[in-house]
This record gives C-alpha cells, structure tokens and sequence, in this order.
C-alpha cells in the first residue's frame, strides 16, 4: 500500500486532498519562499511546490509519495503573497479593486527521484471595493494567511463578480488536476477504480 503525504500546514489543502477520498497525512514543509531574480510568477509557484514535496519526500524512509502546493495571486505581472500587515494588506485589496487577476496553483509529487508538476492559472474579477469595506475586511483576520490579502471561500467570496477556471485551485489545491496527476503514480480516487461489470 503506498503513502500519500501532504507537504503542507494549510487546514483548507487538507480539506480539499479529503475530498478525493484518500488517506494521508500532513507535514508541513519549512522553506524559503523567497522569489529568485528573473523568475516568472509561474516559475516561482512551481518551484516553491516541487521544493516543499522535496523537502518532506528527502525526510521519508520508504518511498512516499509526497504532494506539494503553492498559491499566489498576480497582479499585472507583480506577486502578491499572504500580506505581511494592514498598509500592505489595503495596497493589495486596492490594486485588486475592479480588475482582474491570476491565481496560480501549482501541484508538484515527488516519489523518491520522480517528480512531476503542473501550474494552474486561473482568472478572478473583483468588483469595486471602497475603502470601508476593505478597512473592515483586514479587521476580520481574514486576509492575513492568504495570497493576495483575500480567501474566495470566505468573507471575500463577496468581492468576487466571476471566475474563469478552477476554484479548488483558487482555494489551494485544484482537485480535477490532482487526482490525475496522483493516478499517474498509482494513487487512484475511488472513481477511478475499474468497475467489475
Ligand atoms: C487567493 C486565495 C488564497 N488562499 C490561500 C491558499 C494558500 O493556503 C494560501 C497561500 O499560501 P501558500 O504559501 O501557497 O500556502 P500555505 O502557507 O497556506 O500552506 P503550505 O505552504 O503549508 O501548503 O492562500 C485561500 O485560501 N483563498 C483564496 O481565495
């Protein structure tokens, strides 16, 4: 029987990796999530999600296989990470008031020398935002473990006029492309299983 490990600490990625009915269980994975110079935003989710699965699958005594994400949100090309405070907090709910923007998502499994990735873009439009309603919205304590200063699955949902690609995605981890990236390592969803007819 193989073993599935989460590489990660994030409550709502343990949430959406149940939702595909596997057991498994969580490490979160300490690395530096600096930006290297030159790096797109894709580059860099995808980086960080392959090093944190790396992390906990060079940790392992058997061959694990070890999933790893990364979320951020871009802006005209900028990354805007989880908000260090209030001022940065309201600089990102600003820029994000009215427009749209990406998130991306990247998957990356590790089983001992293999690794395979992907990175998930997906578009988000914002409505208006006044300056109260962003004011109130940092007070909630929401926004500040999120990338970009905002969670789609909660308080925030309401900014949100539309959505073009995956909301699991958006929320931390795309559950259409991690089943099937997980079922090229053997690990099959039970919907995946072949029926005896
Ligand atoms: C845009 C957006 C992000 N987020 C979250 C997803 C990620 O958990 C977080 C981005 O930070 P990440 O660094 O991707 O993840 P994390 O630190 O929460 O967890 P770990 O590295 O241990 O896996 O922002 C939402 O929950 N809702 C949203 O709408």
């Amino acid at each position: 029987m193989k073993s599935l490990i989460l590489a990660s600490q994030s409550p709502r990625r343990r949430e959406l990796l149940s939702q595909l009915g596997f057991q498994f269980s969580c490490c979160p994975a300490n690395i530096d999530e600096s930006e290297l110079p030159d790096e797109t935003p894709a580059q860099y989710v995808e980086r960080l999600a392959g090093e944190k699965a790396q992390y906990i699958a060079n940790n392992q005594i058997d061959s694990a296989i070890v999933l790893g994400s990364d979320t951020c949100v871009v802006y005209q090309d900028k990354i805007l990470g989880k908000p260090d405070n209030q001022q940065q907090c309201l600089e990102y709910l600003t820029l994000l008031s009215g427009n749209n923007h990406q998130v991306l998502t990247a998957i990356a499994v590790v089983q001992g020398r293999l690794i395979k990735s992907q990175v998930i873009s997906t578009t988000v439009t914002f409505k208006s935002l006044s300056e109260n309603e962003m004011l109130n919205y940092w007070r909630s304590g929401e926004p500040q473990d999120k990338a970009g200063g905002y969670g789609i699955q909660g308080l925030g949902g309401q900014f949100v006029t539309q959505i073009n690609g995956s909301y699991s995605a958006v929320v931390g981890l795309p559950l259409y492309e991690t089943a099937q990236l997980l079922a090229e390592f053997g690990l099959l969803t039970a919907l995946q299983q072949p029926v005896n007819k």
